[in-house]
């Protein structure tokens, strides 16, 4: 038998030929897609391309109506939210339960004891897991919290608030964080602290899945960009090369100077 030609693609999440119908309408039109592991992947595409229904797709939160979805290899396809989020793949800003009138550290320690399938010491006072509060210190580092750690989370700013969702999103120690327009709402200035989050976890080779409307951000920020066009996915490649795509620049009519100018 004949050698193949290539090998076949190593990604950690693969995504493939996957549909899923709204009435008459197909948001997900055979979209094929994978990410490998430690890059930093960005799905881009016109308004209601279909981004979030695959990104709910892939979370578990939305069934498709047809394809398969691979996560390291094993066949995701049929199970639930609970238990992807318990293999590592992970979507952040799906967690809305920021306990308000608790400190920031205490919401990450809540979220680090509840990846914990049976905590030996669930009745004790939260204060006495040294270990929990450690790791849940350690998370807060990494999304530049340290010195917020004390305020209520109620008092936060809109991008604090959602700086505090990715490190309640890493306490579930994800190995694919998904991550569906993380600046949305955002303005120059929290838009540019979550770029440089974003770039922390980059550099940590934690492997990231981004939804995102802000070009400039997106083509600093990816390895790899793949562009979503009417459900599906009409190109993979490197910032450059998504840049000089002559069918991407076709599909983005309206916004072709967005493209050629951010991130050049
Ligand atoms: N629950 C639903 N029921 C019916 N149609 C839906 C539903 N969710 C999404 N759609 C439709 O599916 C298409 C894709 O929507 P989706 O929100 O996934 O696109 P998007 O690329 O994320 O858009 P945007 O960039 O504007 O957020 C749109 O035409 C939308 O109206």
């Amino acid at each position: 038998m004949a050698a193949p030609s290539r090998l076949p693609e190593l990604a950690l999440l693969q995504v493939h030929r996957l549909v899923k119908r709204f009435g008459a309408l197909t948001a997900t039109d055979e979209a094929s897609l994978a990410v490998h592991a430690g890059e930093t992947h960005a799905l881009i595409g016109p308004n209601g391309a279909g981004k979030t229904t695959l990104i709910h797709q892939i979370s578990g939160a939305l069934a498709p109506d047809g394809g398969g979805l691979f996560f390291d290899g094993e066949d995701v396809t049929a199970l639930s939210m609970p238990q992807r989020v318990r293999g590592g793949l992970v979507r952040s800003f799906q967690i809305t339960s920021i306990y308000r009138r608790f400190t920031v550290l205490d919401n990450v320690v809540l979220a680090v004891l509840a990846r914990r399938p049976a905590p030996p010491s669930w009745w004790r006072p939260a204060r006495a897991d040294e270990a929990a509060y450690a790791d849940a210190e350690a998370m807060l580092a990494l999304v530049g919290m340290t010195t917020m750690a004390d305020r209520v989370a109620g008092s936060l700013a809109h991008g604090e608030q959602r700086q505090l969702e990715i490190a309640l999103a890493l306490a579930a120690r994800p190995r694919l964080l998904l991550l569906d327009e993380p600046m949305a709402g955002m303005g120059p200035d929290e838009s540019a602290r979550m770029v440089e989050l974003l770039s922390a976890l980059k550099a940590q080779r934690l492997t990231l899945l981004l939804v995102e409307h802000d070009m400039d951000a997106v083509f600093r920020l990816a390895d790899r960009v793949s562009v979503l066009v009417s459900g599906r996915v009409i190109a993979t490649g490197t910032p450059d090369e998504i840049r000089g795509d002559a069918a991407v620049r076709q599909a983005y009519l309206g916004d072709e100077t967005d493209l050629a100018e951010e991130g050049a």
